[in-house]
């Protein structure tokens, strides 16, 4: 790759592991292919037999990702603790959990999947009138994985190029850059959609803040947030076990909330085996990424994960939660003592993006920051 990676770049690199290719024709969008009618995947979806999955690898009893009711916060005393504490575990153990009474109403999450879905149902013409245009940039694009495409379609909702100062009116950075004027009332229900988000990006660093035994403004103060979404389509493929949805990664930012439709796909890696996430309906999965793992000292996992294609379209809007390029990366002091030294050394966000979007490994690539002792 070697070009000199914007934060919006290696932004969208750390959140996905993927990068785009802005000058894909109209008629390579993998959309574009599934519905002239295939019955075979194209050879340049079709992975190296050491990167593909069989869905029965997955088959059989799983463990289910745990599950933490933000409901229980009304009671600030027992029940906030019981919730803290569950994080921690979850954060430790998972990196990874469903979040169910997160404040978000269910009206707007289905408002906004079913915009998202309205505009994958959109014709070809249309869509492609939302193309992205620079890397990193908002509208439509494809995210590519290693030599072999991965088995989707995204659309950015955020502009990650890092050429747009955070607007601090708009709450650090929250914006929704695309103006989508097709399909009809998506983007005010995308607006609604990512205003009660930014809500919630808020509760949350606040209650990871003090599951790390801190004051709920300690993560804020560390890493200044920037917010933005990403809509994914994973359409019907006819050999799944040929392609990978969404190869493995792990996200770059602080963390991660996914709204998946109501189908299989998502899998995290738990004490090295793939266990799908059930779709849970109307919670979000949260995600803990690399900079939390840094900054809590090795405490909290940023969770390995994937997404498998299938016979049945998957459309997943994801929104990711990063900082500032300019923010210093490094365990917290706080977190650090002669007996748990800092695990990771310091880097400023922007060389860790530079590395995440150069580096041609995907999934630990924390491993590259780890002070050994
Ligand atoms: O499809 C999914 O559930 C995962 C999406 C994801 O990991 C990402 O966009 O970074
Ligand atoms: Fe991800």
């Amino acid at each position: 790759m070697g070009r000199d990676l914007s934060l919006a770049h290696g932004q969208e690199i750390m959140q996905s592991g993927n990068s785009i290719d802005t000058a894909a024709k109209p008629e390579d969008m993998l959309l574009s292919i599934v519905e002239s009618g295939i019955e075979q995947v194209p050879p340049e979806f079709i992975k190296p037999p050491h990167e593909r999955v069989s869905r029965l690898d997955s088959e059989g009893p799983h463990e289910q990702i745990p599950v933490i009711d933000l409901a229980m916060l009304d009671d600030k005393g027992a029940g906030k603790r019981q919730v803290l504490a569950e994080i921690v575990r979850a954060c430790e153990e998972w990196g990874c959990f469903h979040l169910i009474n997160h404040g978000v109403p269910a009206q707007v999450m289905d408002a906004a999947m079913d915009a998202t879905k309205r505009f994958f149902a959109l014709p070809a013409v249309e869509r492609e009138k939302y193309r992205m245009t620079k890397i990193g940039g908002k509208g439509y694009g494809q995210a590519y994985v290693g030599k072999a495409k991965d088995w989707n379609d995204r659309l950015f909702l955020t502009d990650f190029s890092g050429e747009e100062e955070p607007n601090p009116d708009r709450g650090c950075a929250f914006s929704y850059d695309l103006v989508l004027t097709n399909p009809p009332g998506a983007q005010e229900a995308l607006a609604s959609y990512g205003e009660a988000m930014h809500k919630l990006v808020q509760i949350t660093l606040a209650l990871l803040s003090e599951a790390l035994g801190q004051t709920p403004e300690f993560l804020s103060s560390k890493l200044p947030s920037l917010f933005g979404t990403v809509l994914t389509h994973y359409p019907p493929c006819p050999q799944p076990d040929l392609v990978m949805g969404l190869a493995p990664h792990e996200d770059g930012g602080i963390f991660t909330f996914l709204q998946q439709s109501n189908v299989l796909g998502l899998e995290v890696l738990k004490d090295g085996r793939w266990v799908p996430v059930q779709p849970v309906a109307h919670a979000f999965v949260f995600m803990v990424a690399d900079l939390v793992q840094i900054v809590s000292n090795d405490r909290f996992k940023s969770v390995t994960h994937r997404a498998l294609a299938g016979p049945i379209a998957r459309t997943v809007m994801a929104n990711f939660t990063a900082t500032v390029k300019d923010a210093v990366i490094q365990p917290a002091p706080e977190l650090c003592s002669d007996r748990n030294p800092p695990a990771f050394r310091s880097v400023v966000y922007k060389e860790f993006l530079k590395y995440l979007g150069t580096t041609d490994l995907h999934v630990h690539r924390l491993e590259a920051f780890r002070l050994r002792q």
